[in-house]
């Protein structure tokens, strides 16, 4: 594991979002398209801020989450809503959008048709995850109901999950299509996430998924 620590929120926000958009501009130099997957929930917004307005052919990019809560758009809850608000606008309204969500109560019953649309895309050229305190990472929680499923080496791209810590089904790209991304980042800020991040990194990934991923990415972390 890299592990970069930044001056402040608003360094790691920018530091971050550079970083991305060089890693994009690389991956577009050499093929017809190029794909991000990024995190839901509370932390990542500003660095959305500032790709979106960075000059990228946008329409070559296909920008997936990393899981969604399963409910609709209306909710704020929603992480496909917090991406159309905050990613999807300025220059960065040109990416094609690959959807974790569909209109069904169960994510089991959309769970074939979007993940035929994720196999496609991988693997992730640039893949940015967020992390709880409870050291979960995209929807892979502990105590999941399918969490050695989505730790497993043969794991499907995608799962439905299940935890107590969740208060609504989700969907989660499953640990192996998130190890094979090219280039790896976890965005984390504040002391308990620190904490945390420390302490995963001695346990198993059943008890602490975000394990599996540590390994193989740079870690980006302010107070
Ligand atoms: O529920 C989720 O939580 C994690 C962490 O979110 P944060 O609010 O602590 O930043 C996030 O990475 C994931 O995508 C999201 O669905």
């Amino acid at each position: 594991m890299k592990f970069v620590e930044y001056s402040d929120r608003d360094a790691l926000m920018l530091g971050l979002a550079d970083k991305i958009a060089g890693e994009l501009r690389m991956a577009l130099a050499s093929k017809d398209r190029a794909s991000l997957s990024v995190p839901g929930g509370t932390t990542p917004g500003p660095v959305f801020d500032s790709l979106s307005a960075v000059s990228l052919d946008w329409a070559r990019m296909d920008v997936l989450l990393n899981d969604e809560r399963w409910v609709p758009e209306t909710s704020e809850r929603s992480n496909t809503a917090l991406l159309k608000r905050r990613l999807f606008v300025d220059k960065a309204a040109a990416a094609v959008m690959i959807p974790l969500y569909g209109d069904a109560p169960r994510p089991e019953e959309k769970l074939a048709d979007l993940a035929q649309a994720v196999d496609a895309i991988l693997p992730l050229d640039v893949l940015l995850l967020g992390m709880g305190a409870d050291m979960h990472t995209a929807s892979i929680f502990p105590g999941a109901d399918l969490l050695s499923e989505a730790l497993a080496e043969d794991a499907p791209t995608l799962l439905p999950m299940r935890a107590p810590g969740a208060p609504e089904p989700r969907i989660t790209l499953s640990a192996r299509a998130l190890k094979s991304a090219i280039n790896i980042h976890i965005l984390i800020t504040g002391a308990e996430k620190r904490a945390a991040l420390e302490r995963a990194r001695g346990l198993d990934p059943m008890e602490a998924p975000v394990a599996a991923i540590l390994p193989h990415a740079t870690v980006h972390w302010a107070a």
